[in-house]
């Protein structure tokens, strides 16, 4: 478990970390998610005591780290941009950290044939970072992190520098690689996918403070605030509500959409939208709308839903939320 215990860190007049308090489960996943600035590497490197906080606390596995060196601290580290030694092969960069702790050579080549066959590196051995792929170089990365044993595993933004594909790739790699070495991990994203893909406990940040934090499934379903709704997936604005674009149910018939059973609190109601454009979306459908006080919105249907309305551009319809919503504070991050 780590424990982060009223944590400030200021740059000039800037709050970076803003009375950050946050309890990081043994053996969990967890991400530190929130937009660019908001506070996630700083918190990440307060941890791994790269950067020292003005005041507050960081305990791991019940030790009081505050004043503690990174390399007392029990991490492994692996950043955006990972700094291999270019002149050592693979199986000397993963065998680093053994080496300078002048581990015997049989237990390092055990060790280390041990973490490349966990990263899918076996046969690379003898290759120099040069001849990997960046995705290759993360995974020799997070083997490098785990040699010695962390009790903590802190990666910022480790798949950030690599096209889409192989960081979707990635991350469903780092997930099975959790569930079989099942060190406590702390991620840094800013992809509310990833973080919702990969982890078993979020932690909202927005400027240096923690919004929310719980498993992907109550952030999703039951943010506390608007911020949190927004910034975990896509919200459409119906009203002055916000509301989940398939959580908007559409109807040809004002009759039908008022008899749909959806009362939900300070749910806007009934409202009249033209349709401006449908997109299909491969299982779903958007419904790009606005309604008569030019307000734009987008729902997410199914195709058979979508079907049946036999949705024309230009033409009207009534749409009305099913779902939690949520009173407008913020601007939705997208629609
Ligand atoms: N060494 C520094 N000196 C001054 N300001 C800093 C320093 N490091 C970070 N900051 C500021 O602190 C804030 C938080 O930075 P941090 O890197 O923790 O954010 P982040 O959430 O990780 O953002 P990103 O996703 O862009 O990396 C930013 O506004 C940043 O400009």
């Amino acid at each position: 478990m780590i424990t982060v215990t009223n944590a400030r860190k200021r740059y000039g007049s800037f709050a970076a970390l803003d009375d950050v308090s946050l309890d990081i489960p043994k053996g969990s996943l967890t991400a530190l998610l929130g937009p660019s600035g908001s506070g996630k590497s700083t918190l990440l490197r307060s941890i791994a005591g790269l950067e020292a906080l003005d005041s507050g606390s960081v305990t791991i596995q019940g030790r009081d780290v505050t004043e503690e060196p990174p390399q007392r601290r029990g991490i492994g580290f692996v950043f955006q941009h990972y700094a291999a030694f270019k002149h050592m092969t693979v199986r000397d960069n993963v065998a680093f950290g053994l080496s300078i702790r002048r581990r015997p050579k049989a237990e390092i080549d055990k060790k280390v044939g041990e973490l490349l066959e966990i990263v899918g590196l076996e046969g690379f051995r003898h290759r120099y970072p040069a001849q990997l792929s960046g995705g290759q170089r993360q995974r020799m990365a997070l083997a490098r992190a785990l040699a010695v044993d962390p009790q903590v595993l802190l990666l910022d933004e480790p798949f950030g520098a690599l096209d889409a594909k192989v960081r979707t790739d990635l991350r469903q790699w780092l997930r099975r690689l959790h569930d079989e070495v099942h060190v406590t991990t702390v991620l840094v994203t800013h992809d509310q996918e990833e973080a919702l893909d990969v982890a078993d406990r979020i932690a909202v940040l927005n400027k240096g403070r923690i919004e929310q934090v719980g498993d992907p499934v109550a952030l999703y379903e039951r943010p506390s605030n608007d911020f949190v709704m927004g910034f975990l997936g896509s919200v459409a604005r119906l009203g002055d509500q916000l509301v989940r674009p398939h959580d908007i149910v559409l109807e040809r018939d004002r009759v039908a959409a008022l008899a749909l059973d959806a009362e939900v609190a300070g749910s806007p109601g009934v409202v009249p939208a033209v349709v401006e454009r449908v997109v299909p979306l491969g299982f779903e459908v958007r419904v790009e709308l606005r309604t008569d006080t030019g307000e734009r919105f987008a729902a997410q249907v199914s195709r058979h839903d979508a079907a049946r309305l036999q949705l024309q551009r230009g033409e009207t319809v009534q749409a009305r939320a099913i779902g939690r919503s949520s009173v407008v504070d913020v601007e939705p991050v997208a629609i």
